[in-house]
C-alpha cells in the first residue's frame, strides 16, 4: 500500500489518540469528583446511624432518613461505576482505537463517507463519531458486505448503501502495524496473525476478525431458538460471547447482563472466557455449569457431576444403561407432566412440617387442606392455594402467640439497636400508640421464631419429592423398553442414594421437574436469554427441564455432535431432529459452521480423518508441523517417550497439555512425569488454568485450547471402538499448533490404516530428540 496513505492514516490515529487522552483526563476528573461525593455521603450516613433511639419519634424519623440516604449512596455508587467503565473503555481505545474502515456512499449522494470501526464508539466534543462501535447497525457492512451495493438493518428498516472501500488495521499502542484493503469479510492475513499467536490464560475477543457466518450468529435478534452446529474450533464459543456483547448493545435499554445465563461445560472454561466481555466494555453474564445449577436447587443432596458419571460409565450394566436412556428422553418428561396433571390428593406424598421436634402441621391436615379445593384445578394451583391456606393458619398461630410471656420478656430485654432493626421500614404516624408498636414488635419476634415453618411452607417441604418420583416411575415403567424388574432395581438404587444424600445426574432433572411442576415453582421469569455451550452433553430431559425453569428466554444452543464424549457419534441431523421434536418454537434457526480455525491445517486435516463425516469440515490454511504418532512396545517405554516429547515441546510452547481419558490415567501420568518435569494435574474443582505442562482428563478440557497437545495412550486397549471417536476427536482438536500421540502398543482402530497410510502424520516407533 501507498506509503503516503499509511502516513495519512497514522496522522488520523494520532489525532484520535490525542482526543482520547483529553477525554480520559476529563472522565478521570469527573470520576474523582463522584468518588469524593460518595465518600462524603457515606461518612455522614455512618455518623447518622449512631444517633440515640430512645424517643419513639426520633426512632422512626431516623429509620426513614436512613432509607433515603441508602438510596442516595446506591445512586452515587452506580454513577461512579458507570464512569469507571467509561474510563476503562477509553483507555482500551487509546491503545487500539479501531480495526476497520469502510467508505460508503448513500443513495443520491456521491460523496463517500469514511467510517472507522472499533471495539467501542467515540465521539469528539462536537458529537462527530470518530469511531463507530462494531455493534452499531452500520458496522455490519464491515462484516457482511463485499464491495458494491450493500444493505444494513437499522431500527427504521433496511438501508441501502454502496461500499467503496474496506480497509483493515492492526494498531498496537497507537501505532499502525499493518493495514490493507480487502474485499473479503475479513482478510486472511489478519486472521492468520490472530490465530498464529500462542495460547493465553484468557480467551481473546475476535471483533476485529469476525467471519461472515459467525456474524450471522452474533447479530441474530429474531430467533427464539438458535441452534449452532459447529465443528471443533469453528468459533462457536467466540460467537456466543460476541453475541452476548451484541445483544447487550442492541437492547441496552431493556436488557441487563444478569438477564443472560450461560451454561458452560466446566469451571476452567468459565475462567477462560471471563475476560472477553470486559474487554468489550460489558459486564459478564451469569455463568453456571449444569451440575452447579442443579445442586443449587437440590440443596442437601450431592448431585453427581458429568465427570463423575464419565468415570463410572464403563462399569454400567446394560440394564442400567437402558433405564438411563429412558430417563434422559423427552417422553419421560412428558409423562411426568401428565402424571402431575392427574394426581389425586391421596396419591400425593405429603409429609409433616415440624417445629421443635413436633409436627406443626401434620401431613393429614395438609392433605385435607389440599383436598378442599376443586378437583378441576391444576395440581400446581391447588398447591399454591394450599400454601396460602397454611400461611394463613400460621399467621393466626403467630397472633395467638404474641401475648405469651416469653415474648414480653424478650421485648423488655431487647437492645435499642435490635428494637430499631425490627422497626425497619416503619414511618412516623404508622402506629396509633405505644401498645400498637409493642404488638408490632412482638409479632416480628414470633414471626422470626417460626421462620422455619414459613420457609417449609414456602419451599414446598410438606411433600416428599423422592417418594413421589418413585411412585411415578412405578407407573411409568410398564411402557418402556426396560423390564419392570430392571426399573425396580434402579428405583431401589435411587432410594439408597437418597438415603446417603446423593443423586445421579440422570435422575436430577426429572426429579426437579416433577417437584417444581407439581408444586408450581422453580421458574425464573426474569431471564431473557439462555445460552448452552456443548449442547451435545445435555440430554433432552435436561434441556426440557431448563425450558421449564426459564420459560421467558430466547435460546441459543451451540455444540458439535462429533464431540460427544464416551458415546457413539450422533449425526447433526439426528441431534437436531431430537431437538426439533422437543422444542416447538415459532422462530427457530439452524446455522452450521464448517470451517475450523483453531488448529493448523495438518492437525485439522488429521483430526477430521477419524470422523465418518469428516470430509465436510474445512481446515483453515495455517501452516504447521504434521501430527506425530509415537508407538511403543510397553508402558515404561511410553513414559520415557512422554518425557522426551514434553521436554522438547516445552522449549517451543507456553502450554503443553497431556490429555487423558480419565482421572485414573491422569494420576498415573502425573505420578510418572512430575519427578522429571514441573507438571500440574488439573482436577474438577480447579478454576484457573496455569501455564506450563498440564495433565488433564479430556472432559475438563472441553472448550479449551492449548499450544501443544499430547494425546496419551491412543492404543486399541484404551480406545477400543467407535464409542470413543468423539473423545479422541475432542482431544486432537484442542491443539492449536502441535499434536503428538503416544500409543502403548497397537493403535486404536479409530485411527484407521487408511489414515495412517495417507501420509498426513509422522509415525515413529521409537523417536529420539538428541
Ligand atoms: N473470527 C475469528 N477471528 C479470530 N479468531 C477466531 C475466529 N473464530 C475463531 N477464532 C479462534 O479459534 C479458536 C477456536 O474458537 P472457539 O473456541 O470459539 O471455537 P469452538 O467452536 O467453540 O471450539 P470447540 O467446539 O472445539 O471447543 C479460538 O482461539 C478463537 O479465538
Amino acid at each position: 500500500m501507498d506509503i503516503n496513505e499509511k502516513k495519512i492514516e497514522q496522522q488520523r490515529v494520532d489525532e484520535v489518540v490525542s482526543k482520547l487522552a483529553d477525554k480520559i483526563d476529563d472522565t478521570q476528573a469527573e470520576y474523582d469528583r463522584a468518588h469524593d461525593e460518595t465518600k462524603r455521603v457515606q461518612q455522614s450516613y455512618s455518623s447518622n446511624t449512631s444517633v440515640n433511639y430512645f424517643e419513639v419519634d426520633d426512632r422512626i424519623e431516623t429509620s426513614a432518613e436512613l432509607q433515603q440516604q441508602r438510596g442516595l449512596v446506591s445512586r452515587l455508587t452506580e454513577n461512579e461505576s458507570i464512569l469507571e467503565t467509561q474510563l476503562e473503555t477509553y483507555k482500551q481505545l487509546k491503545k487500539s482505537p479501531y480495526f476497520g474502515r469502510i467508505d460508503i456512499t448513500e443513495p443520491g449522494d456521491d460523496d463517500a463517507e469514511k467510517l472507522y470501526i472499533g471495539t467501542a464508539s467515540f465521539q469528539d466534543k462536537s458529537g462527530e463519531f470518530l469511531v463507530y462501535d462494531w455493534r452499531a447497525p452500520i458496522s455490519s457492512i464491515y462484516y457482511n458486505g463485499t464491495l458494491g451495493d450493500v444493505e444494513y438493518e437499522t431500527p427504521m428498516g433496511m438501508q441501502k448503501a454502496n461500499l467503496k472501500k474496506k480497509r483493515q488495521f492492526q494498531i498496537n499502542d497507537g501505532e499502525i502495524r499493518n493495514m490493507f484493503d480487502t474485499n473479503e469479510t475479513v482478510g486472511d492475513e489478519l486472521l492468520q496473525s490472530a490465530l498464529g499467536n500462542q495460547n493465553d490464560e484468557y480467551m481473546q475477543n475476535i471483533v476485529a476478525t469476525i467471519q461472515h457466518e459467525q456474524n450471522d450468529i452474533i447479530r441474530d435478534t429474531k430467533s427464539d431458538l438458535l441452534v449452532v452446529q459447529g465443528v471443533a474450533g469453528s468459533g462457536k464459543t467466540s460467537a456466543i460471547l460476541q453475541r452476548i456483547a451484541f445483544l447487550l448493545y442492541h437492547s441496552r435499554d431493556t436488557l441487563e447482563a444478569d438477564q443472560i445465563i450461560l451454561f458452560s461445560p466446566n469451571r476452567l472454561f468459565s475462567h477462560y472466557i471471563s475476560e472477553v466481555l470486559p474487554s468489550l466494555g460489558e459486564r459478564n453474564m451469569r455463568q453456571v455449569t449444569f451440575a452447579e445449577f442443579i445442586s443449587n436447587r437440590l440443596k442437601g443432596l450431592r448431585v453427581q457431576s458429568l465427570f463423575e458419571r464419565y468415570e463410572v460409565d464403563d462399569t454400567r450394566s446394560d440394564a442400567e444403561l437402558k433405564v438411563r436412556q429412558e430417563k434422559e428422553a423427552g417422553n419421560f418428561m412428558d409423562a411426568i407432566t401428565s402424571y402431575c396433571d392427574q394426581l389425586t390428593p391421596e396419591q400425593i406424598e405429603f409429609s409433616n412440617i415440624g417445629f421443635n421436634g413436633e409436627a406443626f402441621f401434620t401431613k393429614s391436615e395438609i392433605r385435607k387442606v389440599f383436598a378442599s379445593f376443586p378437583a378441576a384445578l391444576k395440581t400446581a394451583d391447588k398447591f399454591t392455594k394450599t400454601k396460602n391456606a397454611l400461611i394463613k393458619q400460621l399467621r393466626r398461630r403467630i397472633d395467638d402467640e404474641t401475648s405469651a410471656d416469653w415474648v414480653n420478656d424478650e421485648i423488655d430485654e431487647m437492645s435499642n439497636e435490635r428494637y430499631h432493626d425490627l422497626l425497619e421500614g416503619k414511618k412516623l404516624g404508622d402506629f396509633q400508640d405505644e401498645s400498637a408498636e409493642r404488638f408490632y414488635i412482638a409479632r416480628q419476634i414470633v414471626t422470626n421464631r417460626l421462620q422455619s415453618v414459613y420457609d417449609a411452607i414456602f419451599n414446598n417441604n410438606f411433600v416428599d419429592p423422592y417418594l413421589q418420583y418413585r411412585d411415578f416411575i412405578s407407573q411409568y415403567s410398564a411402557f418402556t423398553s426396560a423390564t419392570e424388574s430392571e426399573w425396580a432395581e434402579q428405583i431401589k438404587e435411587f432410594m439408597n442414594r437418597i438415603e446417603l444424600h446423593r443423586i445421579d445426574l440422570d435422575d436430577a432433572a426429572p426429579l426437579l421437574y416433577l417437584r417444581d411442576y407439581m408444586c408450581g415453582g422453580g421458574q425464573n421469569n426474569t431471564m431473557k436469554y439462555l445460552f448452552i455451550d456443548e449442547m451435545q452433553d445435555y440430554s433432552i430431559a435436561q434441556l426440557k427441564y431448563l425450558k421449564y425453569a426459564f420459560p421467558q428466554t430466547k435460546w441459543t444452543l451451540l455444540g458439535d455432535s462429533e464431540q460427544a464424549l464416551f458415546k457413539e457419534v450422533e449425526t447433526p441431523k439426528q441431534l437436531l431432529d431430537r431437538l426439533n421434536s422437543s422444542f416447538k418454537t415459532r422462530h427457530s434457526r439452524l446455522i452450521s459452521l464448517l470451517k475450523s480455525y483453531r488448529s493448523t491445517y495438518p492437525i485439522t486435516t488429521f483430526a477430521k480423518s477419524i470422523l465418518p463425516n469428516g470430509d465436510d469440515i474445512e481446515a483453515f490454511q495455517r501452516d504447521g508441523e504434521l501430527p506425530e504418532l509415537v508407538i511403543t512396545d510397553n508402558l515404561n517405554e511410553s513414559f520415557d517417550q512422554l518425557v522426551k516429547v514434553v521436554t522438547k515441546q516445552q522449549q517451543e510452547f507456553g502450554t503443553v497439555a497431556i490429555l487423558v481419558k480419565n482421572v485414573e490415567e491422569a494420576n498415573q501420568v502425573y505420578e510418572k512425569l512430575h519427578s522429571h518435569v514441573d507438571t500440574t494435574l488439573l482436577k474438577d474443582a480447579d478454576r484457573t488454568l496455569p501455564k506450563g505442562v498440564l495433565v488433564i482428563p479430556i472432559y475438563l478440557a472441553k472448550g479449551l485450547e492449548f499450544d501443544s497437545v499430547i494425546a496419551w495412550d491412543v492404543s486399541e486397549k484404551n480406545y477400543p471402538n467407535d464409542n470413543y471417536t468423539g473423545t479422541l476427536y475432542t482431544i486432537f482438536t484442542r491443539a492449536m499448533h502441535s499434536l503428538t500421540m503416544i500409543s502403548v502398543g497397537k493403535v486404536t482402530p479409530i485411527i484407521t490404516q487408511e489414515t495412517l497410510q495417507t501420509n498426513q502424520i509422522k509415525i515413529d516407533h521409537t523417536i529420539s530428540y538428541d
